[in-house]
């Protein structure tokens, strides 16, 4: 693993009983590096994004982040189940991944300002005052300094994002898994979180994106993962990818979503 990986994922197996979902991906992220994952419906990206944080528990195969494994018990071949060995040090290696979902997923009672102070001082132990100030500061960066005492069910879908965005980067994590971020929204609303997760790349933001969204991929992204069926069909740089794809299978979805 080189020194710089921010995730390396070595063969990476899921299932849900008989249905095997990833069959064995291995991948690395390294600082600055923006991977869009890319794939037909079902291919598995979602559920591939969710174990690299152990939202879904890996069946086979290891994440690393930062060179530290993630705490999972070896797999057992008899009941192919597997435990967190440490919530302690799970908790700690999730620092440094945040992760922004399709459904926002923020906190209904909590003013947009409390969404984004509560995991600072909570988890990291901040001032209060420290953690607003930085708050404002993100909401100002995501165009939402005048939402800060509203409450999400007063902010349209895209602002929403736009919160889930500052919430996550008000803990600084070193990358941030965007699983389908714009997938729930009217389409009129995508643009203005994509220009965010945008400005976030040109800043040297190390991201992991599932996304339908290729304008994105092929403009944003270091690196393009078209995955087939659990597996990683192709990867390369994004003008390899979209400008000359070498399998069928790659071709083939281009064909369908371009
Ligand atoms: N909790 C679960 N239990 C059983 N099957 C699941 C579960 N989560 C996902 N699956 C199945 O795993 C497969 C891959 O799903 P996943 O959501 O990862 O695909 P995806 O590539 O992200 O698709 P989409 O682009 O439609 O979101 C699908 O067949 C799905 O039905």
């Amino acid at each position: 693993m080189s020194a710089d990986a921010i995730i390396d994922v070595r063969d990476l197996h899921k299932s849900y009983g008989n249905l095997e979902v990833l069959k064995g991906i291995s991948l690395t992220a390294r600082t600055h590096d923006v991977i869009s994952l890319i794939g037909a419906s079902g291919s598995g990206k979602s559920t591939f994004l969710r174990c690299l944080n152990l939202l879904e528990i890996p069946t086979r195969g290891e994440v690393f982040v930062h060179g530290k494994r993630m705490p999972l018990s070896d797999p057992d071949p008899s009941r192919g189940e597997r435990r967190v060995t440490s919530e302690r040090e799970l908790r700690e290696i999730r620092t440094h991944l945040g992760m922004v979902f399709q459904q926002f997923n923020l906190w209904s009672h909590m003013t947009v300002l409390q969404n984004v102070i509560e995991a600072p001082i909570r988890v990291r132990g901040m001032a209060r005052a420290e953690a607003i100030e930085r708050a404002k500061d993100l909401l100002d960066r995501v165009g939402l300094s005048a939402k800060v005492d509203n409450y999400p069910s007063q902010l349209s879908g895209g602002q929403q994002q736009r919160v889930a965005i500052a919430r996550t980067l008000a803990l600084d994590p070193e990358i941030i898994l965007f699983d389908e971020p714009t997938s729930a929204l009217d389409p009129e609303m995508v643009g203005e979180v994509l220009a965010v997760m945008r400005d976030l790349a040109s800043e040297g933001r190390t991201m992991m994106v599932v996304t339908h969204e290729m304008g994105f991929a092929r403009e944003v992204s270091t690196e393009v993962v078209f995955l087939e069926k659990g597996k990683v069909g192709e990867r390369g740089a994004p003008e390899q990818i979209f400008g000359d794809p070498q399998t069928a299978a790659c071709k083939q979805f281009l064909n369908k979503v371009l």
